[in-house]
């Protein structure tokens, strides 16, 4: 059956209204979206989540993810090199978000107005021989620049922090926020999920059950001996010998350094980041 005219007067104005977004700044007297206006395709309400660092290594694939996730019905990536090629390419999926580019600072305010979870993988990693620390001077100009427009544009988001050293950057944000009078601790989560996968991942080992089955809480931060497993509360319920406890705190505690330190033949190869390395810290996000 064709449709008739006032259905093809409404496909085109959906049409046009993806690809000529609103202003989102000029509307509602800035104070963020409505709900109205925040439809993924097809008409589904939902989160609205920018993805800052989106065109990078853990940027990318957490961009598909996103895509991927029906809870999301507005995904925006900001980047500050390649931005539009990612977003091209990530609104290409059949799901239902509408997805939109941002470059450069000039366009940070736009990407974060009206946003309820931003996510930051923003900046530079570790190369083999660095700690997380190394990476401070530069990372903490970035998370506190990205920060500031949080603060402005969504000061009710909840901001989950991907950057290294989330142990530096986490209180950055804080500071910026506390500044700000736009601080909850609630909403500000440093992404360190990875550490309960990999602890999951040995202890499994070491017991012989699927990793699945295995639950260890992780605490503390998410560098070296800050990374705290907590062995004794293990489910299901076991005990380890001393020997056992050594090898397992050292694995847990040096994963990303056994990656990075693993990864030197790829990165001399100049081959982009490894694969497991990046979901995982995507499903960090995600899940954090
Ligand atoms: N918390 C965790 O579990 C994990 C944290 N990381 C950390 O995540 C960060 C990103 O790692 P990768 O994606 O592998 O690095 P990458 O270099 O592949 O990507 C970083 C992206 O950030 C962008 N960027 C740089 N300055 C920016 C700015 N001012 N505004 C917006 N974007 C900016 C870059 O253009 C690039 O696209 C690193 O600090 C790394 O250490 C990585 C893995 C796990
Ligand atoms: O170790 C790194 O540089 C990246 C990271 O945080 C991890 O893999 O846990």
């Amino acid at each position: 059956m064709q449709p008739n005219n006032s259905q093809v007067n409404r496909r085109i104005a959906t049409i046009s209204a993806h690809l000529n977004p609103p202003n989102y700044s000029q509307m509602e007297g800035g104070s963020g979206l409505g709900r109205a206006n925040c439809r993924a395709k097809g008409g589904s309400a939902g989160f609205k989540v920018a993805i800052l660092g989106a065109a990078g290594g853990i940027g990318q694939p957490l961009a598909m993810l996103m895509k991927m996730n029906p809870l999301v019905s507005v995904l925006h990536l900001y980047d500050v090199v390649n931005a539009p090629g990612v977003t091209a390419d990530i609104s290409h999926m059949d799901t239902g978000a509408v997805v939109r580019g941002f470059l450069g600072q000039q366009q940070l305010e736009e990407a974060l107005t009206g946003m309820d979870l931003v996510i930051i993988p923003a900046g530079v990693p570790r190369k083999p021989g660095m700690t997380r620390d190394d990476l401070f001077n530069i990372n903490a100009g970035i998370v506190k620049t990205l920060c500031e427009g949080i603060a402005k544009c969504c000061p009710k988001a909840i901001v989950n922090l991907i950057s290294n050293p989330v142990n530096s950057t986490v209180p950055i944000a804080a500071e910026v926020f506390k500044k700000a009078g736009t601080f909850d601790p609630k909403r500000l989560l440093g992404v360190t999920m990875l550490d309960v996968v990999r602890a999951n991942t040995f202890v499994a080992e070491v017991l012989g059950l699927d990793p699945r089955e295995v639950d260890v809480p992780v605490v503390g931060g998410h560098a070296g001996v800050t990374i705290l497993p907590l062995l004794s509360q293990v489910k299901p319920p076991c005990s380890f010998t001393q020997k056992e406890i050594d090898y397992l705190t050292d694995r847990i505690q040096n994963g990303g350094t056994e990656v990075v330190e693993g990864f030197v033949q790829r990165i001399r190869q100049n081959m982009s980041t490894p694969p497991f390395y990046t979901c995982r810290a995507n499903l960090a996000g995600i899940c954090a």
